[in-house]
């Protein structure tokens, strides 16, 4: 059993039910301990709060040079971090080395961010200076996916404790040891007691932590439907900030290519890449009817059929790994089934490799006759939905006919219809000729309609882990020269 709870600098065990993780591509329990009450919760909460104003009063170097220290410690512990994540998600060591490196990367482009968006500006007035400056909300919760369980809780967690925030990290259930193993990198960092507490658990303790009044805000990143229910939980609380980045069923059209194999390339890394886990995956694939669209279709089925498939420490590296449970991948087939059910046709079809564990081959279907039955959900798999189109601006209206609006792209040598494309499609990333997987941290990230509620994390993430105060000062009280009518002194 671990002690897998870390509150006012301190690794508790859980006083709640046990917890396991497995690694859902050789099958085995790797972690176990038990999860948070609510009563941990509420000690986790009462700990931030008595660190939060000691922390906002170091200056932002001060803060710096924590974040810093754990950044080199990212550095050194890397390939251990790497490891750790590809056991619990199943994803190829390639990948997960990758994320490691987005974590380190995150704190540089954290800091530039923090001095450019929410840093100190002065303007001059005609009696004292006019300042915009920026505190940070108190204490904030975190929520991570398991998708990328290191990468993406940090790229709240970083800009939240550089504005002088203090956090309480709440991962997925699905990964918590990455979660364990990167809090004790920040432990040895020497984040003073309470800055950051790290509290595990399955929806009770999640509920726990969004539900505590103590809380002065919720940096969430997961599924739709949980961001839904925290922001009916927010309604009522204008003070307390929400920013929510969650799912997408996300459009990618293609017209008019002379480079089959790069464009198949780019539909191959946007589909399949993390076995389809990544909220910016296509999910919908736009192809021309007649010659040129089979032909970009045919090479598309080939190079998908010879996709390989593997463990995360195989020789030589899979491109696709294990889903993150034999539960996700028994649900992507199901979902394939009830595309078929409905009247989609199999192009490649999904396999499940062993009901045991997470290993899925990719999919494709095709969804040209059930466009008008077609359930606008996200399919977190590798799992493609192809729909063939004679008429683009039809094609850009079906893309845009989702309540979701995270990624979309457009794959096509003419560079008109790309300006066309920009301003008719709706979402938060629109890419040219590239994947729509692979958003830089240097970027905004967030999406629209059920796609997020308009905090864009990565570059922006600044933004919601501060307020702004405006402030006119002078050294001491003068009197005006002219007085307002009706005034006498
Ligand atoms: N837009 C983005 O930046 C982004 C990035 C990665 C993943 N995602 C999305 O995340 C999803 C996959 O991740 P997931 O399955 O871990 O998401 P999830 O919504 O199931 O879980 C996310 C977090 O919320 C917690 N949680 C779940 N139900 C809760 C509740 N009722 N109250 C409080 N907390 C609760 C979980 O324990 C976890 O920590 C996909 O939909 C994907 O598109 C979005
Ligand atoms: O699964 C969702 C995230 C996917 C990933 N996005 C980012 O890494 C955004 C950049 C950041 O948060 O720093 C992707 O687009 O592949």
């Amino acid at each position: 059993m671990s002690k897998a709870q870390f509150i006012a600098g301190q690794w508790l065990e859980g006083q709640g039910h046990s917890m396991t993780s497995v690694d859902p591509a050789k099958k085995q329990v790797i972690w176990q301990a038990s999860s948070a009450t609510a009563e941990q919760v509420e000690q986790a909460v009462k700990a931030a709060r008595q660190a939060f104003l000691p922390w906002a009063e170091f200056s932002f170097d001060e803060r710096l040079a924590f974040v810093k220290r754990f950044a080199e410690l990212l550095g050194e512990h890397k390939d251990e971090l790497a490891l750790v994540i590809a056991r619990e998600t199943g994803k190829p060591l390639w990948e997960t080395a990758t994320e490691v490196a987005a974590m380190i990367g995150k704190v540089a482009i954290s800091e530039r961010a923090y001095q450019e968006r929410t840093g100190t500006v002065e303007n001059p007035m005609p009696q004292g200076r006019a300042f915009i400056r920026h505190k940070p909300h108190g204490v904030v919760a975190v929520f991570g996916p398991y998708n990328f369980p290191g990468h993406l809780p940090n790229g709240h967690i970083v800009p939240a404790l550089l504005a002088g925030n203090t956090v309480i990290f709440k991962p997925s259930e699905l990964t918590p040891m990455v979660a364990q193993k990167t809090l004790e990198l920040w432990e040895k960092a020497g984040l003073p007691a309470g800055v950051i507490n790290l509290v595990q658990g399955e929806v009770e303790t999640g509920k726990a932590l969004a539900s505590h009044p103590g809380i002065d805000g919720l940096f969430f990143t997961g599924s739709s439907r949980t961001g839904k229910l925290l922001h009916e939980q927010f309604g009522g609380h204008p003070g307390k900030i929400l920013a929510l980045e969650m799912g997408g069923n996300n459009p990618l059209l293609v017209k008019d290519v002379s480079d089959i194999d790069a464009t198949v390339h780019d539909i191959v890394q946007s589909a399949f890449v993390t076995s389809g886990q990544r909220c910016t995956c296509s999910r919908r694939l736009f192809i021309e009817q007649g010659p040129k669209g089979d032909a970009i279709l045919a090479r598309l089925l080939d190079v998908t059929r010879q996709i390989k498939v593997g463990d995360y420490d195989a020789q030589p590296q899979p491109f696709m790994g294990a889903m993150i449970s034999a539960r996700a991948a028994a649900q992507m087939v199901a979902a394939q089934q009830q595309l078929l059910n409905l009247g989609a046709t199999s192009l490649v079809e999904m396999q499940h490799l062993d009901p045991e564990s997470g290993f899925v081959t990719p999919g494709i279907l095709d969804v040209t006759a059930i466009i008008d039955q077609l359930p606008d959900e996200e399919h977190f798999g590798p799992l493609l939905k192809v729909i063939r189109y004679s008429d683009f601006d039809q094609a850009i209206e079906q893309a845009n006919n989702t309540v979701f609006g995270l990624s979309a792209g457009l794959l096509s040598d003419d560079a008109e219809l790309y300006q066309h494309f920009f301003r008719r499609i709706r979402a938060g990333i629109v890419n040219w000729n590239r994947p729509i997987t692979g958003a830089s941290s240097a970027a905004p990230f967030g999406g629209i309609g059920e796609s997020g509620n308009h905090r864009a994390s990565a570059y922006y993430a600044a933004d919601y882990c501060a307020y702004p105060v405006a402030s006119v000062e002078l050294e001491q009280s003068v009197m005006p020269g002219t007085l307002n009518p009706g005034l006498t002194f």
